[in-house]
């Protein structure tokens, strides 16, 4: 059996704790209070309330850069925003100097006037300069795709890594942006324009900085240093589990592809599901039973997304290097996504990475469209064409689960013997392995033990090879 789930309003989901608990966060920025006056002075925290999305269109059609804004505007919701207008600008490159074109760009303050917005979302990482000289001419907030990434990834952790990772992703971020009131401090305690380069004539708030600055490093010296030992614990774990003999299937997939949805539907677990953008961050294990008997363990994963903020890498890798140690990839699709391939395509060259950086041999991966409930007749011949080998599903309305478990049983199956043990009574300990990681076929009991007919890995069937009759 899969781990018994009940639903019922008193016994709420797993999934459905964890949203309360998101509903009721407080967006925080992941600083410890020791540097609360150094979050609140310096680190612009994202209350995005009312925001207008502006993007630069370089490359591709016109379709794509509309779903690239699309895309930011998803997370811009996930970040709790309320999104009034978004628009982009077909130019060879961004300015370097205001990202957008200087028409453009008062073109924005005039859409923020009369919107009422009170941020500037960019659909790119600016640079530092990018971002005042932007917010000088629209007169509001001006944030980039990264900062609401980091700020969707600091909401949505939950394990002390994660955490960890993810704050050490923000400091890294804010260290080449600190200023705001810091300087306009250091402007006004500092003395006038050009009077302040003298010994002794540094004013306090630039003095202010640099302790800020120091304290920064300082803290991101002990994150990286604590991120290290649990590395080290989880390394200790993995080599434990890989000794098992239960397959081990990772779900991996662009973010909001359904992974969660697949995993609660294929296991009963309450996995948490949300229509937002990196619902899941910490990598997630359910058990489950196949028809067959066998066992095998889902991990669920982070989403996948392109242009991940650089200071975001390691972090989303590192929930990734374990559940990539697996013996089969599930790959889910959105079927209903406008642009599969590009989505298909991120998650593999991410996968390529991960696997190169542990030195593992990539798994085999089983390709999943879903949402399929969503789609019409012609998208989906369209679909089939173009992906022979995957398999369709709605893990919405269960339409396509028993074949995806047919595949997975066929894949686990693959090398499996099957074969008749004679297991003397001295050694009991064998039946209840047997019962736990073979298929037990019949059970007989003899005057010397038990003779059981068993389907089973042949990884198993290699040790009890003196059993076997
Ligand atoms: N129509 C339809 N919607 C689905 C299906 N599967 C999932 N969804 C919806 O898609 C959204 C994302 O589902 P999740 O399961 O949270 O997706 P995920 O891939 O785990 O997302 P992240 O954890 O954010 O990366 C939710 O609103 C689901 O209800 C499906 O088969 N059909
Ligand atoms: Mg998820």
């Amino acid at each position: 059996m899969t781990e018994t789930h009940i639903d019922t309003p008193e016994h709420p989901t797993t999934g459905e704790l964890a949203l309360d608990d998101r509903a009721s966060l407080q967006r925080v920025v992941g600083l410890s209070t020791e540097l609360d006056d150094v979050t609140e002075v310096e680190y612009r925290q994202l209350r995005l309330e009312r925001v207008v999305l502006v993007g630069v269109w370089t490359s591709g059609t016109l379709a794509q850069a509309e779903a690239s804004l699309a895309e930011l505007a998803a997370l811009a919701e996930t970040a709790g925003s309320e999104v009034l207008e978004a628009l982009f600008q077909r130019r060879s490159k961004p300015d370097p100097a205001t990202y957008l074109g200087s028409g453009k760009a008062q073109e924005v303050r005039e859409v923020v006037l009369a919107t009422g917005a009170d941020t500037v979302v960019c659909d790119g990482e600016l640079t530092p300069a990018q971002l005042t000289a932007l917010e000088k001419v629209v007169k509001v907030k001006v944030i980039d795709r990264t900062a609401l990434i980091l700020d969707i990834f600091a909401q949505h952790a939950t394990s002390r890594e994660g955490k960890a990772q993810v704050s050490l992703a923000q400091m890294e971020y804010m260290l080449p942006r600190l200023r705001g009131w810091g300087e306009s401090m250091s402007r006004q305690a500092g003395g006038r324009a050009g009077s302040n380069g003298g010994v002794g004539l540094r004013g306090p708030g630039e003095t202010k900085i640099e302790t800020d600055r120091r304290r920064i490093r300082e803290r991101m010296a002990k994150l990286r240093k604590e991120i290290r030992g649990m590395k080290t614990a989880r390394t200790v774990k993995r080599a434990a589990r890989r000794r098992g003999t239960v397959p081990a299937l990772t779900v991996v997939g662009y973010t909001n592809a359904g992974k969660s949805s697949l995993v609660n539907a294929m296991t009963g677990a309450g996995v948490l599901v949300q229509d937002a953008l990196f619902a899941t961050l910490d990598p997630t294990t359910r058990r489950a039973e196949l028809a067959d008997g066998h066992e095998v363990v889902f991990t669920d994963t982070v989403g996948f997304v392109r242009h991940l903020p650089t200071q975001l890498v390691e972090a989303f890798r590192s929930t990734l290097e374990e559940a990539v140690d697996a013996d089969l990839l599930i790959h889910v699709v959105d079927g209903a996504d406008p642009f599969p391939d590009l989505q298909i395509s991120t998650v593999r060259q991410v996968l390529r990475e991960v696997l190169e950086e542990e030195k593992l041999p990539p798994p085999p991966e089983m390709l999943v469209i879903n949402k399929i409930d969503a789609i019409d007749d012609v998208r989906m011949t369209t679909l089939r064409a173009e992906f022979p080998d995957a398999v369709f599903v709605s893990a919405r309305t269960g339409e396509g689960l028993p074949g995806l478990f047919d595949r997975i049983t066929a894949f686990v199956q693959r090398d499996d013997v099957e074969a008749d043990l004679q297991v003397p009574f001295a050694r009991g300990e064998v039946i209840s392995r047997l019962h736990q990681y073979a298929h037990v076929l019949s059970t007989e009991h003899n005057a010397d033990g038990t003779r059981l007919h068993v389907r089973m890995p042949s990884a198993l069937a290699g040790e009890f090879a003196d059993l076997i009759v």
